[in-house]
């Protein structure tokens, strides 16, 4: 089945934001007369959207649920913060431009689909010099569901009118592989990002984005999705 448009996650794929993440983060955590946590811990926490992250980030435990007041106060806190800190330090990763640059040529339509607020996106995207290659942006609150809910991907493939199994998603996470599973497309993730991927079988694994113009340009030659990646 050829790709006639990709969907790239952002946290981890797009944007390396981890510094400006656990900036806010333990700037929150300061506010709660907490202690700092350390950017690879804050890291592991990545991926949920920002309620998550929030929780996990105040509890110091990836299953921990804060208290809802303490939750909703954490929340004011670390927006307030990542408003002013998200293009601190945030950089597109190697390939990235020289990857959107190639898709585009290819005159391939391209989605951003993150669990990052919209609020949050959408400068992140204009201040690194991305905002222009993507003709759809949908943040974790833009619709009723996000990720691992494959509503965001089903939403692009019928703005797009393609086939789910058309729509190539790129990302870092189990949360990208799980949309992309639920909705019936393609995944490839990236070695690089903030998930441990490791063993997650995808339709492959890739180093960076110049890596999935390739897979794309060959894409009727591999295996369906769900087959466990050999690589
Ligand atoms: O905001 C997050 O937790 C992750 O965002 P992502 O979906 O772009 O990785
Ligand atoms: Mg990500």
């Amino acid at each position: 089945m050829p790709i006639k448009a990709i969907a790239l996650d952002l946290d981890g794929t797009l944007l390396d934001t981890i510094a400006d993440l656990a900036a806010a983060a333990n700037a929150m955590r300061r506010e709660h007369s907490l202690p700092d946590l350390p950017q690879a811990r804050l890291e592991s926490f990545v991926g949920g959207g920002m309620g998550q992250l929030v929780h996990r980030a105040l509890t110091d435990d990836r299953d921990g649920q804060a208290h809802p007041e303490l939750h909703e106060a954490g929340v004011a806190s670390f927006c307030r913060h990542y408003d002013r800190l998200l293009a601190v330090a945030t950089r597109p990763y190697p390939g990235v431009l020289e990857g959107l640059q190639a898709m585009r040529d290819m005159g391939l339509p391209l989605a951003v689909i993150t669990n990052k607020p919209i609020r949050f996106t959408v400068p992140v995207l204009q201040r690194t010099g991305l905002a222009d290659y993507f003709e759809i942006v949908l943040g974790g609150d833009s619709l009723p569901e996000k990720k691992p809910h494959p509503l965001p991907l089903l939403t692009a493939c019928a703005q797009w009118g393609i086939q789910a199994a058309e729509l190539l998603m790129i990302g870092d996470s189990h949360f990208d592989r799980d949309a992309a599973d639920n909705a019936g497309s393609p995944c490839l993730l990236l070695r690089y990002g903030y998930d441990d991927i490791s063993g997650l079988a995808c339709t492959g694994h890739i180093d960076n984005l110049v890596e999935a113009v390739d897979f794309v340009k060959n894409a009727a030659s591999f295996p369906s999705f769900g087959v466990p990646n050999p690589s």
